[in-house]
């Protein structure tokens, strides 16, 4: 399994279970009982209500979360805009490049003169921030604590994967301790700080524009299996009642903001709800597969998913391919070659990835294969696998790699294609113009010209039902 993580020991509690209701009081008396805001909240505490989706969202899919804090969100100066180059995202889609290319990314940087604010780049995206559609995608890389700094993104989710360093997160709810193999989920207008207790942080976020994520339905596979709801942890309360200035940055329709105001905005001394940041151990994830041939669809390794409107068709899913047996016989093993409406941005924690064995697709790198670009196994792996002995085999041990799944077409900001100077400029050439042919049929066919075959017109007749 991944995430066996002992090495560093987890310094906070949590509560459990994905789309929970939870109540937590850092101070006992502090959740007002059978009502949300009385007259005067006890201890002196302001109540304040933050919604996660409008107030008649069907209950099944309705967020909001009750504050009980010091002082409400609202006490502070105006914001106003940053001006830093990168701290407008150009999240715009008129500002992206929209190529049909596969584009592979060398390992990111690590930069640990800045703090994770300062560290974020804004790599790719779709949609419209503002009608609330889409996603964006960015690279983080830090080395600075946050320390009096809070953010929040009035823009959508951030799905942060770390790829190295833990992240320590100071939330409105409480804390989270995240590790490379977990991923946190902080929703939209949480505000909360970033601390790298171990050193240099990196990693990959997304950004989701439109709605939540929520796990993925099972079908057939039970009422198990996947991630399971119960392996989800959210923050016990955890106030802090400081009156040091903290700088407040929002981001905002793509541009970041900042503010001062005279307290800590970690002031939650108590809340109940549905609305909260949460993070899960990969290592957790129960993965599926096929035990007899074929090589199924990777949905069955999807983690999270933040569904459009239309059926079975997600804005954004967060796909894992972790360790795993592949047992399947007379099969092709790794991915086929394949084009798909879908767009598909990868990255790699640790380790490899079982269809790149020609190298090139390295730990803390990416690749994107947008909506119908040609991809698959690059032809070594493919001459490998076409020919090796079909035993009983774990793939990607010690490995982990992930995919950003959405059926919108990604464009990338002129970091990302240009600035960050990490695009491997000859990614086909090394990776699938290389592909021989095999065929050894004649020059030309037409199937109507061929001779009949018994009658039958198609398939081979001879059944498999007993391999
Ligand atoms: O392209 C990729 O490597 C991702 C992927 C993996 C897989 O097992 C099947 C399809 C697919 O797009
Ligand atoms: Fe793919």
């Amino acid at each position: 399994m991944v995430g066996t993580k002992f090495e560093t020991p987890d310094p906070y509690s949590y509560q459990i279970g994905f789309n929970s209701y939870h109540a937590t009081e850092a101070v006992r008396g502090a959740l007002p009982i059978g009502q949300n805001s009385p007259q005067k909240p006890a201890h002196g505490l302001y109540a304040e209500k933050l919604s996660g989706t409008s107030f008649t969202t069907p209950r099944s899919d309705n967020k909001q979360t009750w504050f009980y804090r010091i002082i409400p969100g609202a006490a502070h100066p105006e914001f106003k805009p940053e001006h830093n180059e990168y701290y407008s995202f150009k999240s715009r889609t008129e500002n992206f490049h929209m190529i049909p290319n596969q584009i592979r990314w060398d390992p990111f940087d690590l930069d640990d003169s800045v703090t994770f604010i300062g560290g974020l780049r804004m790599l790719a995206g779709a949609g419209d921030i503002t009608t609330k559609t889409g996603l964006g995608i960015y690279i983080y890389a830090a080395g600075k604590s946050m320390e009096n700094e809070a953010m929040y993104s009035a823009d959508g989710d951030f799905l942060i994967v770390p790829q190295h360093g833990d992240i320590d997160i100071q939330t409105e709810m409480g804390y989270l301790y995240v590790r490379p193999q977990e991923i946190v989920v902080i929703p939209r207008g949480i505000r909360f700080s970033i601390r790298c207790p171990t050193g240099p942080i990196r990693g990959y976020i997304l950004e989701l524009y439109s709605g939540h994520f929520s796990l993925p339905e099972l079908g057939p596979i039970g009422s198990n299996c996947l991630a399971n709801p119960r392996d989800f942890d959210a923050p016990v309360a955890a106030y802090e009642d400081g009156d040091e200035d903290y700088t407040i940055y929002c981001k905002f329709d793509g541009r970041l903001f900042s503010t001062v105001q005279n307290h800590s905005p970690f002031d939650v001394v108590a809340w109940h709800g549905t609305y909260y940041p949460y993070k899960y151990d990969l290592g957790k994830f129960n993965t599926i597969g096929s035990v007899s041939f074929d090589h199924p669809d990777p949905s069955i390794y999807t983690v999270l998913t933040a569904p459009s409107d239309r059926p079975g068709t997600a804005i954004a899913d967060f796909v894992i391919f972790p360790p795993r047996w592949l047992v399947q016989e007379d099969t092709f093993r790794p991915a086929w070659y394949h084009r798909n409406t879908m767009s598909e941005f990868m990255g790699l924690i640790c380790g490899s990835y079982d269809a790149k064995e020609g190298g090139g697709f390295q730990p803390a790198g990416a690749s994107l294969h947008n909506t119908m670009s040609a991809h698959g196994p690059d032809a070594s792996t493919y001459e490998k696998a076409s020919n090796v002995e079909l035993k009983p085999t774990k793939v990607s041990t010690r490995s982990l790699a992930f995919m950003f799944e959405s059926s919108m077409m990604i464009g990338l900001t002129d970091w990302g294609l240009n600035e960050c100077k990490k695009v491997q400029q000859a990614y086909n050439k090394e990776s699938w113009v290389p592909l021989k042919k095999h065929f050894n049929g004649p020059k030309q066919g037409r199937a109507d010209l061929l001779p009949l075959n018994n009658g039958k017109k198609n398939g081979n007749g001879n059944g498999s039902e007993f391999r």
